[in-house]
């Protein structure tokens, strides 16, 4: 693995997973939006991702990127994922292929295919008795704006990888939280993605060897619409963790109970 590793969005949520899981295991280059609260334990930068002099500064040496920043919310309006999702993205492929970056893991997202949950196949599709699942062998299909550019996301490194051959892992994210999976939300129970998984398929995506993927970031939860299949085969992930084995609220049930 080539070091160090740009994390960009490094102050977001699923910046301080990583962090939290893995930040002892790699060397880090951190990239923030505006200055951090507290001194970071490595080395950072201020910057923004649509402004071309700072991707370029946040690429200088680093061997990966793990590009997270960006405007996550699912109703983000269209100017703002053009900007910060769309064109931040762009500019990072195009400065780290400039720089010689050998890996670029991306934060894609549920919403890439949030339009696969049909009123036909809902609520149905998110128990662990429904055999509906998505594999990342599918086209995209958005469900909103923001959907739209977490694919656009996905696409502008097939050309990336195609074109330059910069190796690509485009990771849909579930839903994360801390500490036990969203309450009375079976959507986001089907799709939760633990902090310790979080940081975990990120490791993976780092140290494994492959050139183009698609792979879904959730835990190994009983309910589930995405297949982990191919993050275990190509990353070797191995997640820990299962929504069932919380009671729908926050606390913890034994997993044969
Ligand atoms: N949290 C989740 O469950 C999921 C997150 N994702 C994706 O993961 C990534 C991180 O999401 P979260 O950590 O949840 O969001 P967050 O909002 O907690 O973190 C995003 C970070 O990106 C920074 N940022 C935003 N625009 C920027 C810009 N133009 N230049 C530099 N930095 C900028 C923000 O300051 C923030 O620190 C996003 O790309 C999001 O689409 C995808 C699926 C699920
Ligand atoms: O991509 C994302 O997905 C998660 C889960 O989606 P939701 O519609 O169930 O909330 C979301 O929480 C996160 O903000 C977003 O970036």
């Amino acid at each position: 693995m080539d070091e160090p590793v740009l994390l960009t969005g490094a102050g977001g949520a699923v910046g301080q997973a990583i962090l939290e899981g893995i930040g002892d295991a790699y060397e880090w280059k951190l990239m923030f939006h505006s200055p951090p609260a507290e001194e970071p334990d490595h080395e950072y930068l201020v910057g923004d991702v649509i402004t071309a002099e700072d991707v370029e500064a946040a690429v200088e040496g680093v061997g990966a990127v793990i590009h997270l920043a960006g405007d996550p919310r699912p109703e983000a309006p269209w100017d703002s994922v053009l900007s910060n999702n769309i064109d931040g993205t762009k500019k990072m492929y195009e400065a780290a292929v400039e720089a010689g970056v050998e890996k670029f893991v991306y934060a894609s997202s549920n919403h890439a295919v949030g339009a696969f949950e049909t009123d036909r196949r809902t609520p149905e599709m998110y128990r662990s008795d429904d055999d509906f699942l998505l594999d990342g062998t599918e086209l995209p299909r958005p469900g909103n704006l923001y959907g739209v550019s977490k694919a656009t996301g996905e696409v502008l490194g097939r050309y990336y990888h195609d074109e330059y051959g910069i190796d690509v892992c485009n990771i849909r994210i579930g839903n994360l939280t801390r500490g036990h999976p969203p309450i009375d939300y079976e959507r986001g129970q089907a799709m939760w993605l633990s902090y310790r998984d979080c940081a975990n398929i990120h490791a993976c995506a780092l140290d494994a060897d492959y050139d183009f993927e698609i792979v879904y970031g959730i835990s190994d939860n009983d309910r589930k619409y995405y297949s982990i299949q191919r993050a275990k085969d190509v990353l070797g992930y191995d997640p820990q963790d299962n929504s069932a084995h919380f009671d729908g609220e926050d606390r913890v049930v034994e997993p044969d109970a």
